[in-house]
């Protein structure tokens, strides 16, 4: 069997990450920029739809196995908000900047004790397009939202996300640290058991 899977994410910091975690594993992730695969309609309402309609568009596009994150962040004084939509929260296309501003808005005036919220990140490995029982592994993180940005690493909300017990934002933990304790390398861990038990070496 075939370790050879297409990443079906257009996100740079994602496909950083990934490239990250598999340095180690011996399993070749491609980009499905690599085969031009265009971006899929992420028309479900949960994490786990989108993560699998992303999972087989790639697969379908590649004739590959693919593995997709639909990932995103709750925030409790918002009943979950932005959640699925994390990505679009300022609009489609508006940016990572747009979406932790409209964020700080959102929360302007609440105390740090309602800040809780957790990122969440769910993967989906599909062994072919068609594949009725995909392989699905999900984790989250415990945070708070903070009310300015702080940090340079990471991508997305990591700026004004904080982990009390690192007493740091996600933007200020280096690759390494987020991976130990992130929602991503979490599930990445996760599904690398559940791989190799489907693919002995
Ligand atoms: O570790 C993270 N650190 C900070 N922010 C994060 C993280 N993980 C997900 N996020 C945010 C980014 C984006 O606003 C949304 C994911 O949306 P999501 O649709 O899964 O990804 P995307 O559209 O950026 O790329 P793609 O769908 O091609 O994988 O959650
Ligand atoms: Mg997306």
């Amino acid at each position: 069997m075939s370790k050879q899977f297409v990443l079906a994410s257009g996100n740079a910091g994602k496909l950083r990450e990934f490239g990250q975690m598999l340095s180690s594993q011996g399993i070749k992730l491609l980009p499905q920029s690599a085969f031009q695969v265009s971006e899929a309609e992420e028309t479900g309402l949960t994490f786990v739809e989108n993560a699998i309609l992303k999972a087989r568009h790639a697969s379908q596009a590649t004739g590959l196995p693919a593995l997709a994150d639909d990932s995103g962040l709750e925030v409790d004084a918002l009943k979950g908000a932005p959640g699925i939509y994390s990505a679009r929260y300022a609009g489609q296309g508006a940016g990572d900047e747009a979406n932790i501003d409209k964020l700080l808005t959102a929360l302007d005036g609440i105390p740090e004790a309602e800040r809780t919220g957790r990122y969440q990140c769910v993967l989906v490995y599909m062994r072919h397009a068609l594949d009725p029982t995909p392989l699905i592994c999900q984790a989250s993180w415990e945070g708070v939202v903070l009310t300015e940005r702080r940090g340079q690493g990471g991508f997305g909300y990591d700026p004004i996300f904080y982990i009390p017990a690192l007493q740091a934002s996600v933007a200020e933990l280096s690759a390494e640290q987020k991976h130990l304790h992130g929602h991503r390398g979490k599930a990445m861990r996760a599904f690398f058991e559940q791989l190799h038990l489907l693919l002995p070496a």
